[in-house]
């Protein structure tokens, strides 16, 4: 398949690289010197150090060069970037072939998931879906074992295209659940941070299971609020990325928390980061549509009052710890 790969960062690169032996690739990136660096050190030395490029991937900063045969386009742009990619898209006025996106998270100040944001901007696409799972950039790029989930509403579509796309590196798991597949990928990355918190500041094991396990029943309210189903927090895009973006070290997420623990100031730490971390203008979308739905999210809360409102991580703690007693199914106890 002829796959245009829109977004040259940790993951459209690995991504490219991963689909580039069995497929025809182009790696576009909005940023001409950026390309010619890669195309020069045949590494894309700023996103994905030390991997390097395969001879077949073809790179470009031209859009409508990379679209222009493309039989399958995969936006892997941050969240912030989709809306204006699908507008470039838009804006060159042809048919497109479908799309996938791999961003994880709700759109900064509309609190749309990617796929509302994609229907608001590419109406007329044949079909489309989202890229979500546990994959960290370097590991897939490094060819080591991964499994996601293509998922869309078009169920057929997700079945053909994870058919196409499967490989025995990065397996694909079709699913029809786009909204649970989204929400899971989105909030993962708020959970992260705040385990980096409680493990920066030395709570232990205990603390960092229980935040997982309840980050996971917050992430399942929400995903059920917004019409998706709890039996996907049990798959690849819920637990799976969760598990792996609240303990892996190399999660971007995760080392926020870990920065926060100890007493850095957020813009200090997403210069030190160099990379996009989600779950911080993530963090108050959610938070925002959990209020709108009446969905209580305690831990994303916490989050929130950590990067937006000044608090301590020990306060933020004493408080999720001090809440009144519920039943594990939420309800309160007295
Ligand atoms: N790195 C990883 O392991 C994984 C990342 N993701 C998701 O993929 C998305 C991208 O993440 P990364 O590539 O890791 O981020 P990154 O921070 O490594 O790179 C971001 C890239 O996007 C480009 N970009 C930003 N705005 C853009 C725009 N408007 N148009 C075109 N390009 C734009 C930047 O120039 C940069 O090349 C995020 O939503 C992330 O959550 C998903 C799975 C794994
Ligand atoms: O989404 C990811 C792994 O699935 C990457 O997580 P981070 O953005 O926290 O690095």
């Amino acid at each position: 398949m002829r796959i245009a790969v829109l977004g040259a960062g940790a993951w459209g690169t690995a991504l490219a690289i991963a689909y580039a032996s069995d497929h025809e690739v182009t790696l576009w990136a909005r940023n001409a010197q950026q390309v010619a660096d890669m195309a020069r050190d045949c590494e894309n030395a700023r996103y994905l150090p030390g991997v390097l490029l395969p001879a077949s991937l073809s790179m470009t900063a031209d859009l409508p060069a990379a679209v222009a045969d493309a039989e399958l386009l995969l936006v892997v742009t941050p969240i912030a970037g989709l809306r204006p990619t699908l507008k470039a898209l838009a804006a060159l006025g042809q048919p497109l072939p479908p799309l996938l996106w791999a961003c994880k998270g709700f759109e900064a100040g509309s609190s749309l998931l990617p796929h509302q944001v994609v229907a608001e901007e590419l109406p007329e696409l044949p079909a489309c879906g989202a890229l979500s799972g546990p994959s960290f950039a370097q590991e897939v790029a490094q060819g080591l074992p991964s499994a996601v989930t293509l998922a869309s509403e078009d169920a057929d579509f997700a079945r053909r295209t994870a058919l196409a796309l499967n490989s025995t590196r990065l397996r694909l798991y079709a699913n029809d659940d786009l909204v649970g597949v989204e929400v899971g990928g989105a909030v993962k990355n708020v959970m992260a941070i705040a385990t980096g918190v409680a493990d920066g500041l030395g709570f232990g094991m205990n603390a960092r299971a229980a935040l997982i396990t309840r980050g996971l029943a917050e992430i399942s309210r929400l995903a059920v609020a917004l019409g998706g189903s709890s039996q996907t927090m049990m798959g690849l895009a819920g637990t799976g990325d969760l598990i792996l973006t609240c303990t892996g070290a190399l999660s971007r997420n995760r080392q926020v928390g870990l920065k926060l623990a100890e007493g850095k100031s957020l813009p200090v730490i997403l210069e030190e980061l160099g990379h996009v971390a989600e779950g911080v203008p993530t963090a108050r979308e959610v938070l925002t549509m959990a209020e709108r739905l009446e969905v209580d999210m305690p831990i994303t809360a916490a989050v929130c009052d950590l990067l937006y409102h000044g608090a301590s991580p020990q306060k933020v703690v004493e408080d999720l710890m001090g809440r009144a007693p519920k039943s594990e199914a939420g309800e309160r106890l007295a």
